[in-house]
């Protein structure tokens, strides 16, 4: 039989670049195992050799292939278990960020003994290694994916273990809950006060109802969102497009029908990586340009997370095909007053830009809800899943005599378990690392 270290090959010596393929100033190769230094002094030659070094220090030399050719010179960085990222020994080797020195690095570190890391395996050897939790592993991953800063942000957060303390509050009321229904069992004539029971059982459910809110809004930040502006010609779509970027990316003129394509830009709106779309003017037209250019329009509309629908507050309103019911109104040109009220509409104007504040807010009221009164967010569909079986088990307690509710209070505690992944299946494990880069 495998032993789990030799399946997963923790005796291995991994090696793999760190850093982000394409040129850059300084690209990094990372050795982690037992013999990284070893390995690394096969490589590296500086006045002193990784193996002789102390942890916590870096090394200058140059960098050599198995046949003594010079690759590069660069730094050698020494850490020594259990200090350093995966709590293994670690050399970094920092080069030249040339693809070509750093394939060249990572083929004489493999002709050296490493082997090629699979993805997360950095990661995962830190998680093994007791260094981190499935909560602050998955925030690595969102870390390193993060576009916008609402994900960086919660990312940062998820590293430091903020929802691991988050989990294990749950935890405890759980358990006291718990605690206080066995109780009951075993010394029925002593009568635990109700309240020992509710109070920390309702708490664990609230909390819990709340993190699980904020895994949507953790997703959209991560994700980003497409935001369609739709309306009819002349509206004022290209020119609120314009003035939500700041500069000038769309045309506008006074001619109904002005954009006839569709158009894409990114932008950041309360923190979140947006893509707005500009769309040609809704309206039955005889141009056949036109046509595929609204017929566009409609299908974008569709596609979209979130539709503005734009209308002219100086004209009176008239009938719009294809737009969701979901949009928010937005009544345009402000600064040139109105001839209909609408309470649901926003009303702006490009031109002055009034308006647009409370629009934007409006904006990140539908991309990330309440989530902004939570500090501490859920980061993946999986903990969301773990999370969302845990309090359906809490809920199905309140409800049971306490002979049962113990045993819904166990399953909500493997659930929540789960989340924080100390002692769980390696099913859970693989479907975590399995979305990580190499190198990480
Ligand atoms: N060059 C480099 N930069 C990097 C990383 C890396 O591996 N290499 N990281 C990786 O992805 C991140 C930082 N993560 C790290 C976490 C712990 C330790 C570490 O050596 N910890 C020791 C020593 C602490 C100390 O000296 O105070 C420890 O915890 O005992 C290193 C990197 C981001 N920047
Ligand atoms: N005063 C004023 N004029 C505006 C405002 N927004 C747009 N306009 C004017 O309205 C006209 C149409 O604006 P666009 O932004 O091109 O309208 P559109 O919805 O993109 O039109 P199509 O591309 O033809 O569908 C232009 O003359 C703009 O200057 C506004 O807030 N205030
Ligand atoms: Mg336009």
């Amino acid at each position: 039989m495998l032993t789990a270290m030799t399946r997963l090959g923790l005796s291995d010596t991994i090696a793999a670049v760190a850093t982000a393929p394409g040129s850059a100033g300084v690209g990094i190769v990372r050795v982690s195992g037992p013999d990284a230094h070893v390995v690394a002094g096969q490589v590296f030659q500086g006045r002193h050799t990784p193996a002789q070094t102390e942890g916590g220090r870096f090394l200058y030399g140059q960098f050599r292939s198995q046949t003594g050719e010079r690759l590069d010179d660069g730094l050698c960085l020494v850490f020594r278990a259990p200090h350093s990222y995966t709590g293994e020994d670690v050399a970094e080797f920092q080069s030249h960020g040339s693809p070509a020195v750093l394939r060249s690095l990572l083929a004489a570190t493999l002709a050296a003994g490493a082997r090629p890391a699979r993805p997360g395996e950095f990661t995962l050897r830190a998680y093994l290694a007791g260094r981190m939790d499935l909560t602050q592993a998955e925030s690595v991953l969102n870390l390193v994916n993060a576009q916008g800063e609402t994900a960086r942000r919660q990312a940062t957060l998820g590293l430091s273990g903020a929802l691991s303390q988050q989990i294990a509050a749950i935890q405890h009321d759980v358990t006291r809950t718990l605690s206080a229904v066995q109780a009951m069992l075993d010394y029925p004539e002593e009568g635990v006060p109700h309240e020992e029971r509710e109070e920390p059982l309702r708490r664990a459910e609230a909390q819990l109802s709340a993190l699980i809110d904020t895994g949507r809004a953790g997703q959209v930040a991560a994700q980003g969102a497409r935001l369609a502006l739709i309306g009819a010609p002349n509206a004022g779509k290209s020119s609120l497009l314009n003035a939500l970027l700041g500069y000038e990316r769309s045309i506008v003129t006074p001619v109904p029908g002005t954009t006839r394509d569709y158009l894409e830009a990114s932008m950041e709106l309360a923190g979140v990586p947006i893509t707005l779309v500009d769309t040609a003017g809704l309206r039955d037209t005889l141009d056949t340009i036109e046509a595929a250019g609204v017929q566009h329009a409609r299908v974008l509309a569709g596609a979209a997370d979130l539709v503005l629908r734009l209308e002219d507050g100086t004209r009176p309103r008239e009938a719009l095909e294809g737009v969701p019911e979901t949009a928010l109104l937005v009544q345009t040109k402000a600064d040139l007053g109105s001839v209909w009220h609408d309470p649901a509409a926003i009303c702006v104007s490009a031109l002055t830009g009034e308006g647009l504040p409370e629009l934007r807010e409006h904006l990140r009221r539908r991309l990330l809800g309440d989530a902004g009164r939570q500090e501490v967010w859920l980061g993946s569909e999986r903990q969301i899943e773990a999370a969302r079986r845990a309090l359906a088990h809490l809920r199905a307690a309140h409800t049971l005599p306490d002979d049962l509710a113990g045993y819904e209070l166990e399953e909500a505690l493997y659930a929540l378990a789960e989340i924080t992944g100390r002692d769980v299946q390696e099913d859970v494990i693989d479907g975590v690392f399995r979305n990580f880069c190499v190198g990480k």
